[in-house]
């Protein structure tokens, strides 16, 4: 497998880089960034956070506008933040085009159902191809694994550890979309990802696998009161009923005035990433 380097950019006296790869996985290019901090260097290996995005974005808007370079790089922190779904020739989108599935909107899911199958694997993407990728190619200890992620993205960490318990030391999510077989997003996601049987639809669900008897160590959600998706969409009352009955310790913070964008994010970034290091590095 060859590594493109797209670009790298000193910032914080660590590199940030972005790269594109021919996917197994997917059969399609992906592109993802990764900053090293300034910790690496004479043979050390850092802790890896693996950050998933929400729908409509790319590697890029984390990149640009989630302010996690500074944090990352007092704790010595690798942050690594993938594509949302394959792209390009070939690759089927929303028949009417819309925001919530297809191009942008892979849910972390490995597709059943055609013309889906094919391109459509991003939870094979995360959890095997990836890390290989960063294990090779940068300087990563995969003993210390931590993911997080927001909405779509948010629902992604959150299934991908519940359901692959010991993956990663620790999850975190901003305003994730708590239980998509409750809610139109995930509805209509994993309706066209995995077909109509809802069974199958559980494994992809943060609530019912928690329900199922999925566990997590600890889990910390910041969630805005003013997000526009709160009610119809991310449901986080759904998540936290679900930890408390089976004794998740969840600190599910609601933050007066935010909203679901990345000043929401970024506002909050350095507090997860911080929680995030103490379980990476003392356990
Ligand atoms: N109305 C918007 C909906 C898209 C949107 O809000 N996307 C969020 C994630 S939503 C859940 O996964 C996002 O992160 N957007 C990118 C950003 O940089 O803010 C639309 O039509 O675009």
């Amino acid at each position: 497998m060859t590594l493109e380097t797209l670009s790298t950019s000193k910032s914080h006296g660590g590199v940030q880089g972005v790269y594109r790869h021919a996917s197994a996985a997917t059969g399609t290019d992906m592109t993802f960034s990764v900053f090293v901090p300034p910790q690496a260097g004479a043979g050390a290996k850092l802790p890896v956070v693996f950050y998933l995005s929400g729908l409509t974005c790319t590697h890029a808007n984390v990149t640009e506008k989630g302010e996690y370079r500074r944090a990352c790089a007092e704790l010595g922190l690798i942050f690594v933040a993938p594509d949302t779904s394959p792209r390009g020739e070939g690759v089927p989108d929303d028949p009417d085009g819309a925001y919530d599935f297809g191009l942008g909107a892979g849910f972390y899911v490995d597709a059943t159902v055609e013309p889906f199958a094919r391109h459509y694997r991003m939870a094979s993407y995360i959890l095997e191809e990836l890390p290989g990728i960063i294990e090779a190619n940068f300087p990563a200890d995969m003993g210390a694994q931590a993911i997080m992620g927001h909405s779509m993205g948010g629902h992604g960490a959150l299934t991908l550890a519940l359901a692959n318990p010991g993956r990663y030391r620790s999850v975190s999510a901003f305003a994730p979309i708590s239980s998509p077989i409750n809610c139109p997003w995930g509805v209509k996601a994993l309706g066209g990802y995995l077909g109509e049987d809802r069974a199958q639809w559980r494994r992809h669900d943060a609530t019912a696998l928690i329900e199922d008897g999925a566990r997590l160590d600890a889990l910390l959600v910041d969630q805005g009161d003013a997000d526009p998706f709160l009610a119809e969409q991310l449901k986080p009352e759904l998540l936290e009923k679900a930890c408390r009955a089976a004794g998740i310790p969840l600190a599910l913070r609601m933050q007066p005035g935010y909203d679901h964008s990345y000043y929401f994010i970024s506002t909050f970034m350095a507090d997860h990433l911080r929680w995030h290091a103490e379980r990476l590095r003392f356990r």
